[in-house]
């Protein structure tokens, strides 16, 4: 489960995640959704530890993200909007360097890796260096990467940003199939197609601000609106934009 107890960023006088206020159930994929800028990275780093909060906190089952990092890790898989890797470490070796970093042994770390590369595709390229990747196959070996020690929550930010069309139903796949074992996904995207098609639950996040939360039909319903989840987006965030310039 995680929860965020009026969790808030500043910088300087500007206010780049105001206090968000959220329980995302154990087993949930939940879309966190909003325009550039909203704030959604800012709130996935606070998660991560890598951000200190202004204010608040996030707990993912119970532990406290910014107090208890290391821990958090154990349970969690992150997927970083960019994902970087040593370039030139091949594949596998990146594989086998995050299970040993997880504390695996190297022949289990080598043992869970290969069974990832073929899981996502990578068989053939776990031998290259990852500098030669392109970006769908660094997004799945980042997404091997965040899965290598069976975590129950998965926090994903943007991970079909950037793929083609086949790269993006594969990950989307890969995403259903976690989701199928129970795992909780927090994933932040600005694609609404990919969180209409994956998410149980989404927020929308706009300039900082939590304006709708529930089930598609929840929101649909609190926002008046018809059609698809791009149509209920643009009116809730114009809305929102509106009350803000008033
Ligand atoms: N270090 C920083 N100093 C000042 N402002 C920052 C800093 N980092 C982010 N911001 C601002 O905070 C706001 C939220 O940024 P964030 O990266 O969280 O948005 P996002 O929702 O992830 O957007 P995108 O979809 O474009 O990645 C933006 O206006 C951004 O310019």
């Amino acid at each position: 489960m995680i929860e965020f107890q009026g969790l808030s960023k500043v910088y300087g006088s500007f206010h780049a995640v105001k206090p968000l206020t959220l329980t995302v159930r154990r087993g949930e994929v939940f879309g966190f959704l909003g325009p550039n800028g909203a704030g959604k990275t800012t709130t996935i780093r606070m998660m991560m530890g890598i951000l200190v909060p202004s204010g608040g906190q996030v707990l993912i089952d119970g532990l406290d993200c910014h107090t208890e990092p290391a821990e958090v890790k154990r349970r969690v898989g992150y997927l970083p909007d960019t994902p970087v890797f040593y370039d030139y470490l091949r594949g596998r070796e990146i594989l086998q360097f995050v299970g040993e970093m997880h504390g695996f042994s190297r022949a289990e770390a080598a043992r869970r890796g290969a069974r990832l590369l073929t899981e996502f595709g990578l068989e053939e390229a776990g031998e290259d260096y990852a500098v030669n990747y392109s970006l769908g196959m660094k997004k799945r070996l980042g997404l091997a990467c965040a899965l290598i020690h069976d975590p129950a929550v998965l926090i994903l930010d943007e991970p079909i940003n950037g793929l083609d069309p086949r790269a993006s139903r594969e990950v989307q796949e890969r995403l259903l199939a976690a989701a199928a074992r129970g795992v909780t996904i927090f994933v932040s995207t600005h694609l609404l197609d990919m969180a209409e098609r994956l998410c149980d639950r989404v927020g929308i996040i706009h300039r900082g601000d939590l304006v709708a939360t529930g089930t598609l039909e929840e929101i649909r319903a609190d926002a008046s609106a018809t059609g698809s989840l791009e149509d209920v987006f643009l009116k809730i965030t114009g809305e929102a934009a509106e009350e803000t310039a008033q």
